[in-house]
């Protein structure tokens, strides 16, 4: 049962699976996985078992590679059999009724899904973005300004790890979904307090991400235990629960911009607007259901699946990088200081920085990818799957594994970082060379965090621009103050070296912290209030909502 690929292949090549941590009989090592904060566990195996090892969960092989150049070479040298993805059943073909752009197979509908996003978020259409972002940045400054002291409260989580919505975090957060708002729907998230709609989209997420937590359901593990009837499987019937749900979300938004296309409204440009528009020239005004019409266009569930992810990969992930930003940054006084004064000589108190300066700021880029590398955001990256039978290193790799590149473990490599658990901006400053951000995909890389391959994050064009923009702002705009210890006036802030200072699950973002914020002068306050009166005619203009506080 357990070497069933063994007695055919990879015997027959006289290859061994790679080492790994041996398993208890049926369930492997099913059991020696932290369900909730793997990625510990597997960077431990990867200092035992070095650049490749295997797991088995159940029936299913696992094999996790541990350094850049077993990544590089497998997700990118050899993308044709590792472009695929092994996606978590009732998270996926339930919940998902299959249709989540993230975890489609590498079939058809999935490059139909990737072509149709490259239109709205590849390289060339992303730039014109960059006024709107542009103008977000100027209401996220404006918001953490008027939050000032209030960042300073002790509020506390939900009962499941929620942010509070008058947390200074959900400020970020607003920036970040609005901007994929945007892009998708031609729509802003133009308030934070009671936006019902951004509780919602928060919600599908944070299910999202536990529903299709590996190891969550005995049913993704077993694919015998998907026969069950109904009555015998209750994951399945609350699976299909979930996706009426999340269908009143995503469907939701799909619905409201076709009755107001079909009402005779011009839409602001957007992905779905514009795909919209493009299917019914093309004789599909309607294509109800899943997958694709014959002639190749998204129907309605893919399409409302497609704009879905990129709401889910773009919000949280982006926001949490600012998160960690700010939370560095007050542990390495010395580093802020520094990117403040370069900040600050090249834009100097008369205006805010924008991107025209980023050539010039290379020690803020560098901040910004050391954020990355030292935190994550997904930290174990999105699971890819071999197609055919392999070997690497003269290692085995079964047809069907699922193989993680393990960024966690790649950027705590000393050999590749020295010193990995420091922040240390510095390690990416090479002399006389070019601002650049060097997160891939080509292989001369700083990073991992956005992936490999022909699945490499289609959103990082986006997400570099969003964090340069708001993060040289920030450090431009304002003082941050932390509270003190009642006591010893000591002031409190999470240790970076702690797990518990970072959720868990496979999206691990900084748990919330106490901030207060000041404009770093009146000429600096004058001109973040000034440009957010702007904005809000600049919105008016656009024929785009203002915002509410
Ligand atoms: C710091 C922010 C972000 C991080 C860390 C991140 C990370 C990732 C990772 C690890 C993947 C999977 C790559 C792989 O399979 O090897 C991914 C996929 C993806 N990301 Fe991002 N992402 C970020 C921001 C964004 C943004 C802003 C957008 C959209 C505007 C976006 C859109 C996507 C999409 C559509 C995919 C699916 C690609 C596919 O499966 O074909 N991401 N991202």
């Amino acid at each position: 049962f357990y070497h069933h690929h063994l007695d055919s292949a990879g015997v027959a090549s006289g290859c061994e699976l790679p080492p790994g941590p041996s398993g208890i009989p049926f369930f492997g090592n099913l059991f020696q996985v932290p369900v909730l904060r793997p990625y510990p566990k597997f960077r431990d195996w990867a200092k035992q078992y070095g650049s490749i090892y295997h797991l088995r969960l159940g029936p299913q092989d696992m094999i996790v590679l541990n350094t850049a150049e077993a990544a590089d070479e497998l997700f990118v040298n050899r993308s044709k059999n590792y472009s695929s993805r092994s996606p978590p059943h009732v998270a996926h073909d339930i919940m998902s009724a299959g249709q989540r752009q993230v975890f489609l197979p590498y079939d058809k509908e999935w490059k139909a899904t990737r072509r149709s996003l490259q239109a709205a978020i590849g390289p060339g259409p992303s730039k014109r973005l960059r006024p709107l972002q542009e103008l977000e940045s100027r209401v996220l400054l404006h918001d953490l300004l008027m939050h000032g002291d209030k960042g300073l409260r002790d509020l506390a989580e939900g009962p499941n790890g929620e942010v509070p919505e008058d947390h200074w975090f959900s400020l970020i957060r607003r920036y970040t979904t609005s901007v994929v708002l945007i892009v998708m729907y031609g729509k802003r998230a133009n308030k934070v307090i009671n936006n019902h709609q951004l509780h919602k989209i928060y919600a599908v997420l944070a299910n999202f991400t536990k529903v299709g937590q590996p190891g969550n359901y005995l049913a993704d593990v077993f694919p015998i235990l998907r026969k069950l009837p109904d009555f015998l499987a209750p994951w399945r019937v609350e699976a299909r629960q979930m996706h009426e749900w999340e269908m009143e979300l995503w469907g939701g938004f799909l619905h409201d911009l076709k009755s107001e296309m079909s009402a005779g409204c011009i839409p602001n440009d957007s992905y779905v607007s514009t795909y919209l528009k493009a299917r019914s020239d093309a004789g599909h005004a309607n294509a109800p259901g899943c997958g694709l019409t014959p002639d190749g266009w998204l129907k309605d569930k893919l399409l409302a699946y497609t704009a879905a992810t990129v709401l889910e990969a773009g919000s949280d992930t982006t926001a949490s990088t600012m998160q960690s930003f700010v939370l560095f940054m007050l542990s390495h006084p010395h580093v802020l200081e520094r990117a403040r004064a370069e900040v600050d000589r090249v834009v100097g108190e008369e205006r805010m920085p924008g991107w025209e300066d980023e050539p010039r700021m290379p020690y803020l880029v560098a901040c910004i990818k050391e954020t990355l590398r030292r935190r994550p955001p997904t930290i174990m990256g999105i699971p890819h799957r071999a197609e055919e039978d392999d070997v690497y290193d003269g290692y085995f790799i079964p047809r069907g594994s699922t193989v993680v590149g393990n960024v966690w473990a790649i950027h705590m490599d000393p050999t590749r970082f020295p010193n990995p658990t420091a922040f240390q901006p510095e390690r990416f400053l090479t002399k006389d060379q070019n601002v650049r951000w060097g997160s891939g995909p080509d292989q001369d890389r700083d990073h991992y965090v956005f992936g490999w391959g022909r699945r490499f994050c289609q959103g990082t064009y986006i997400a570099e621009a969003s964090l340069f923009i708001v993060l040289s702002r920030l450090i431009w705009a304002l003082d941050f103050e932390l509270p003190r210890h009642p006591k010893t006036g000591v002031p409190i802030l999470p240790d970076i070296a702690d797990e518990e200072t970072f959720s868990d699950g496979f999206v691990s973002v900084p748990r919330i912290f106490r901030v207060g914020f000041r404009a770093r002068g009146e000429g600096r306050r004058r001109i973040v209030e000034k440009a957010f009166e702007d904005a809000q005619v600049e919105w008016g203009m656009r024929g785009m909502e203002g915002d509410v506080r």
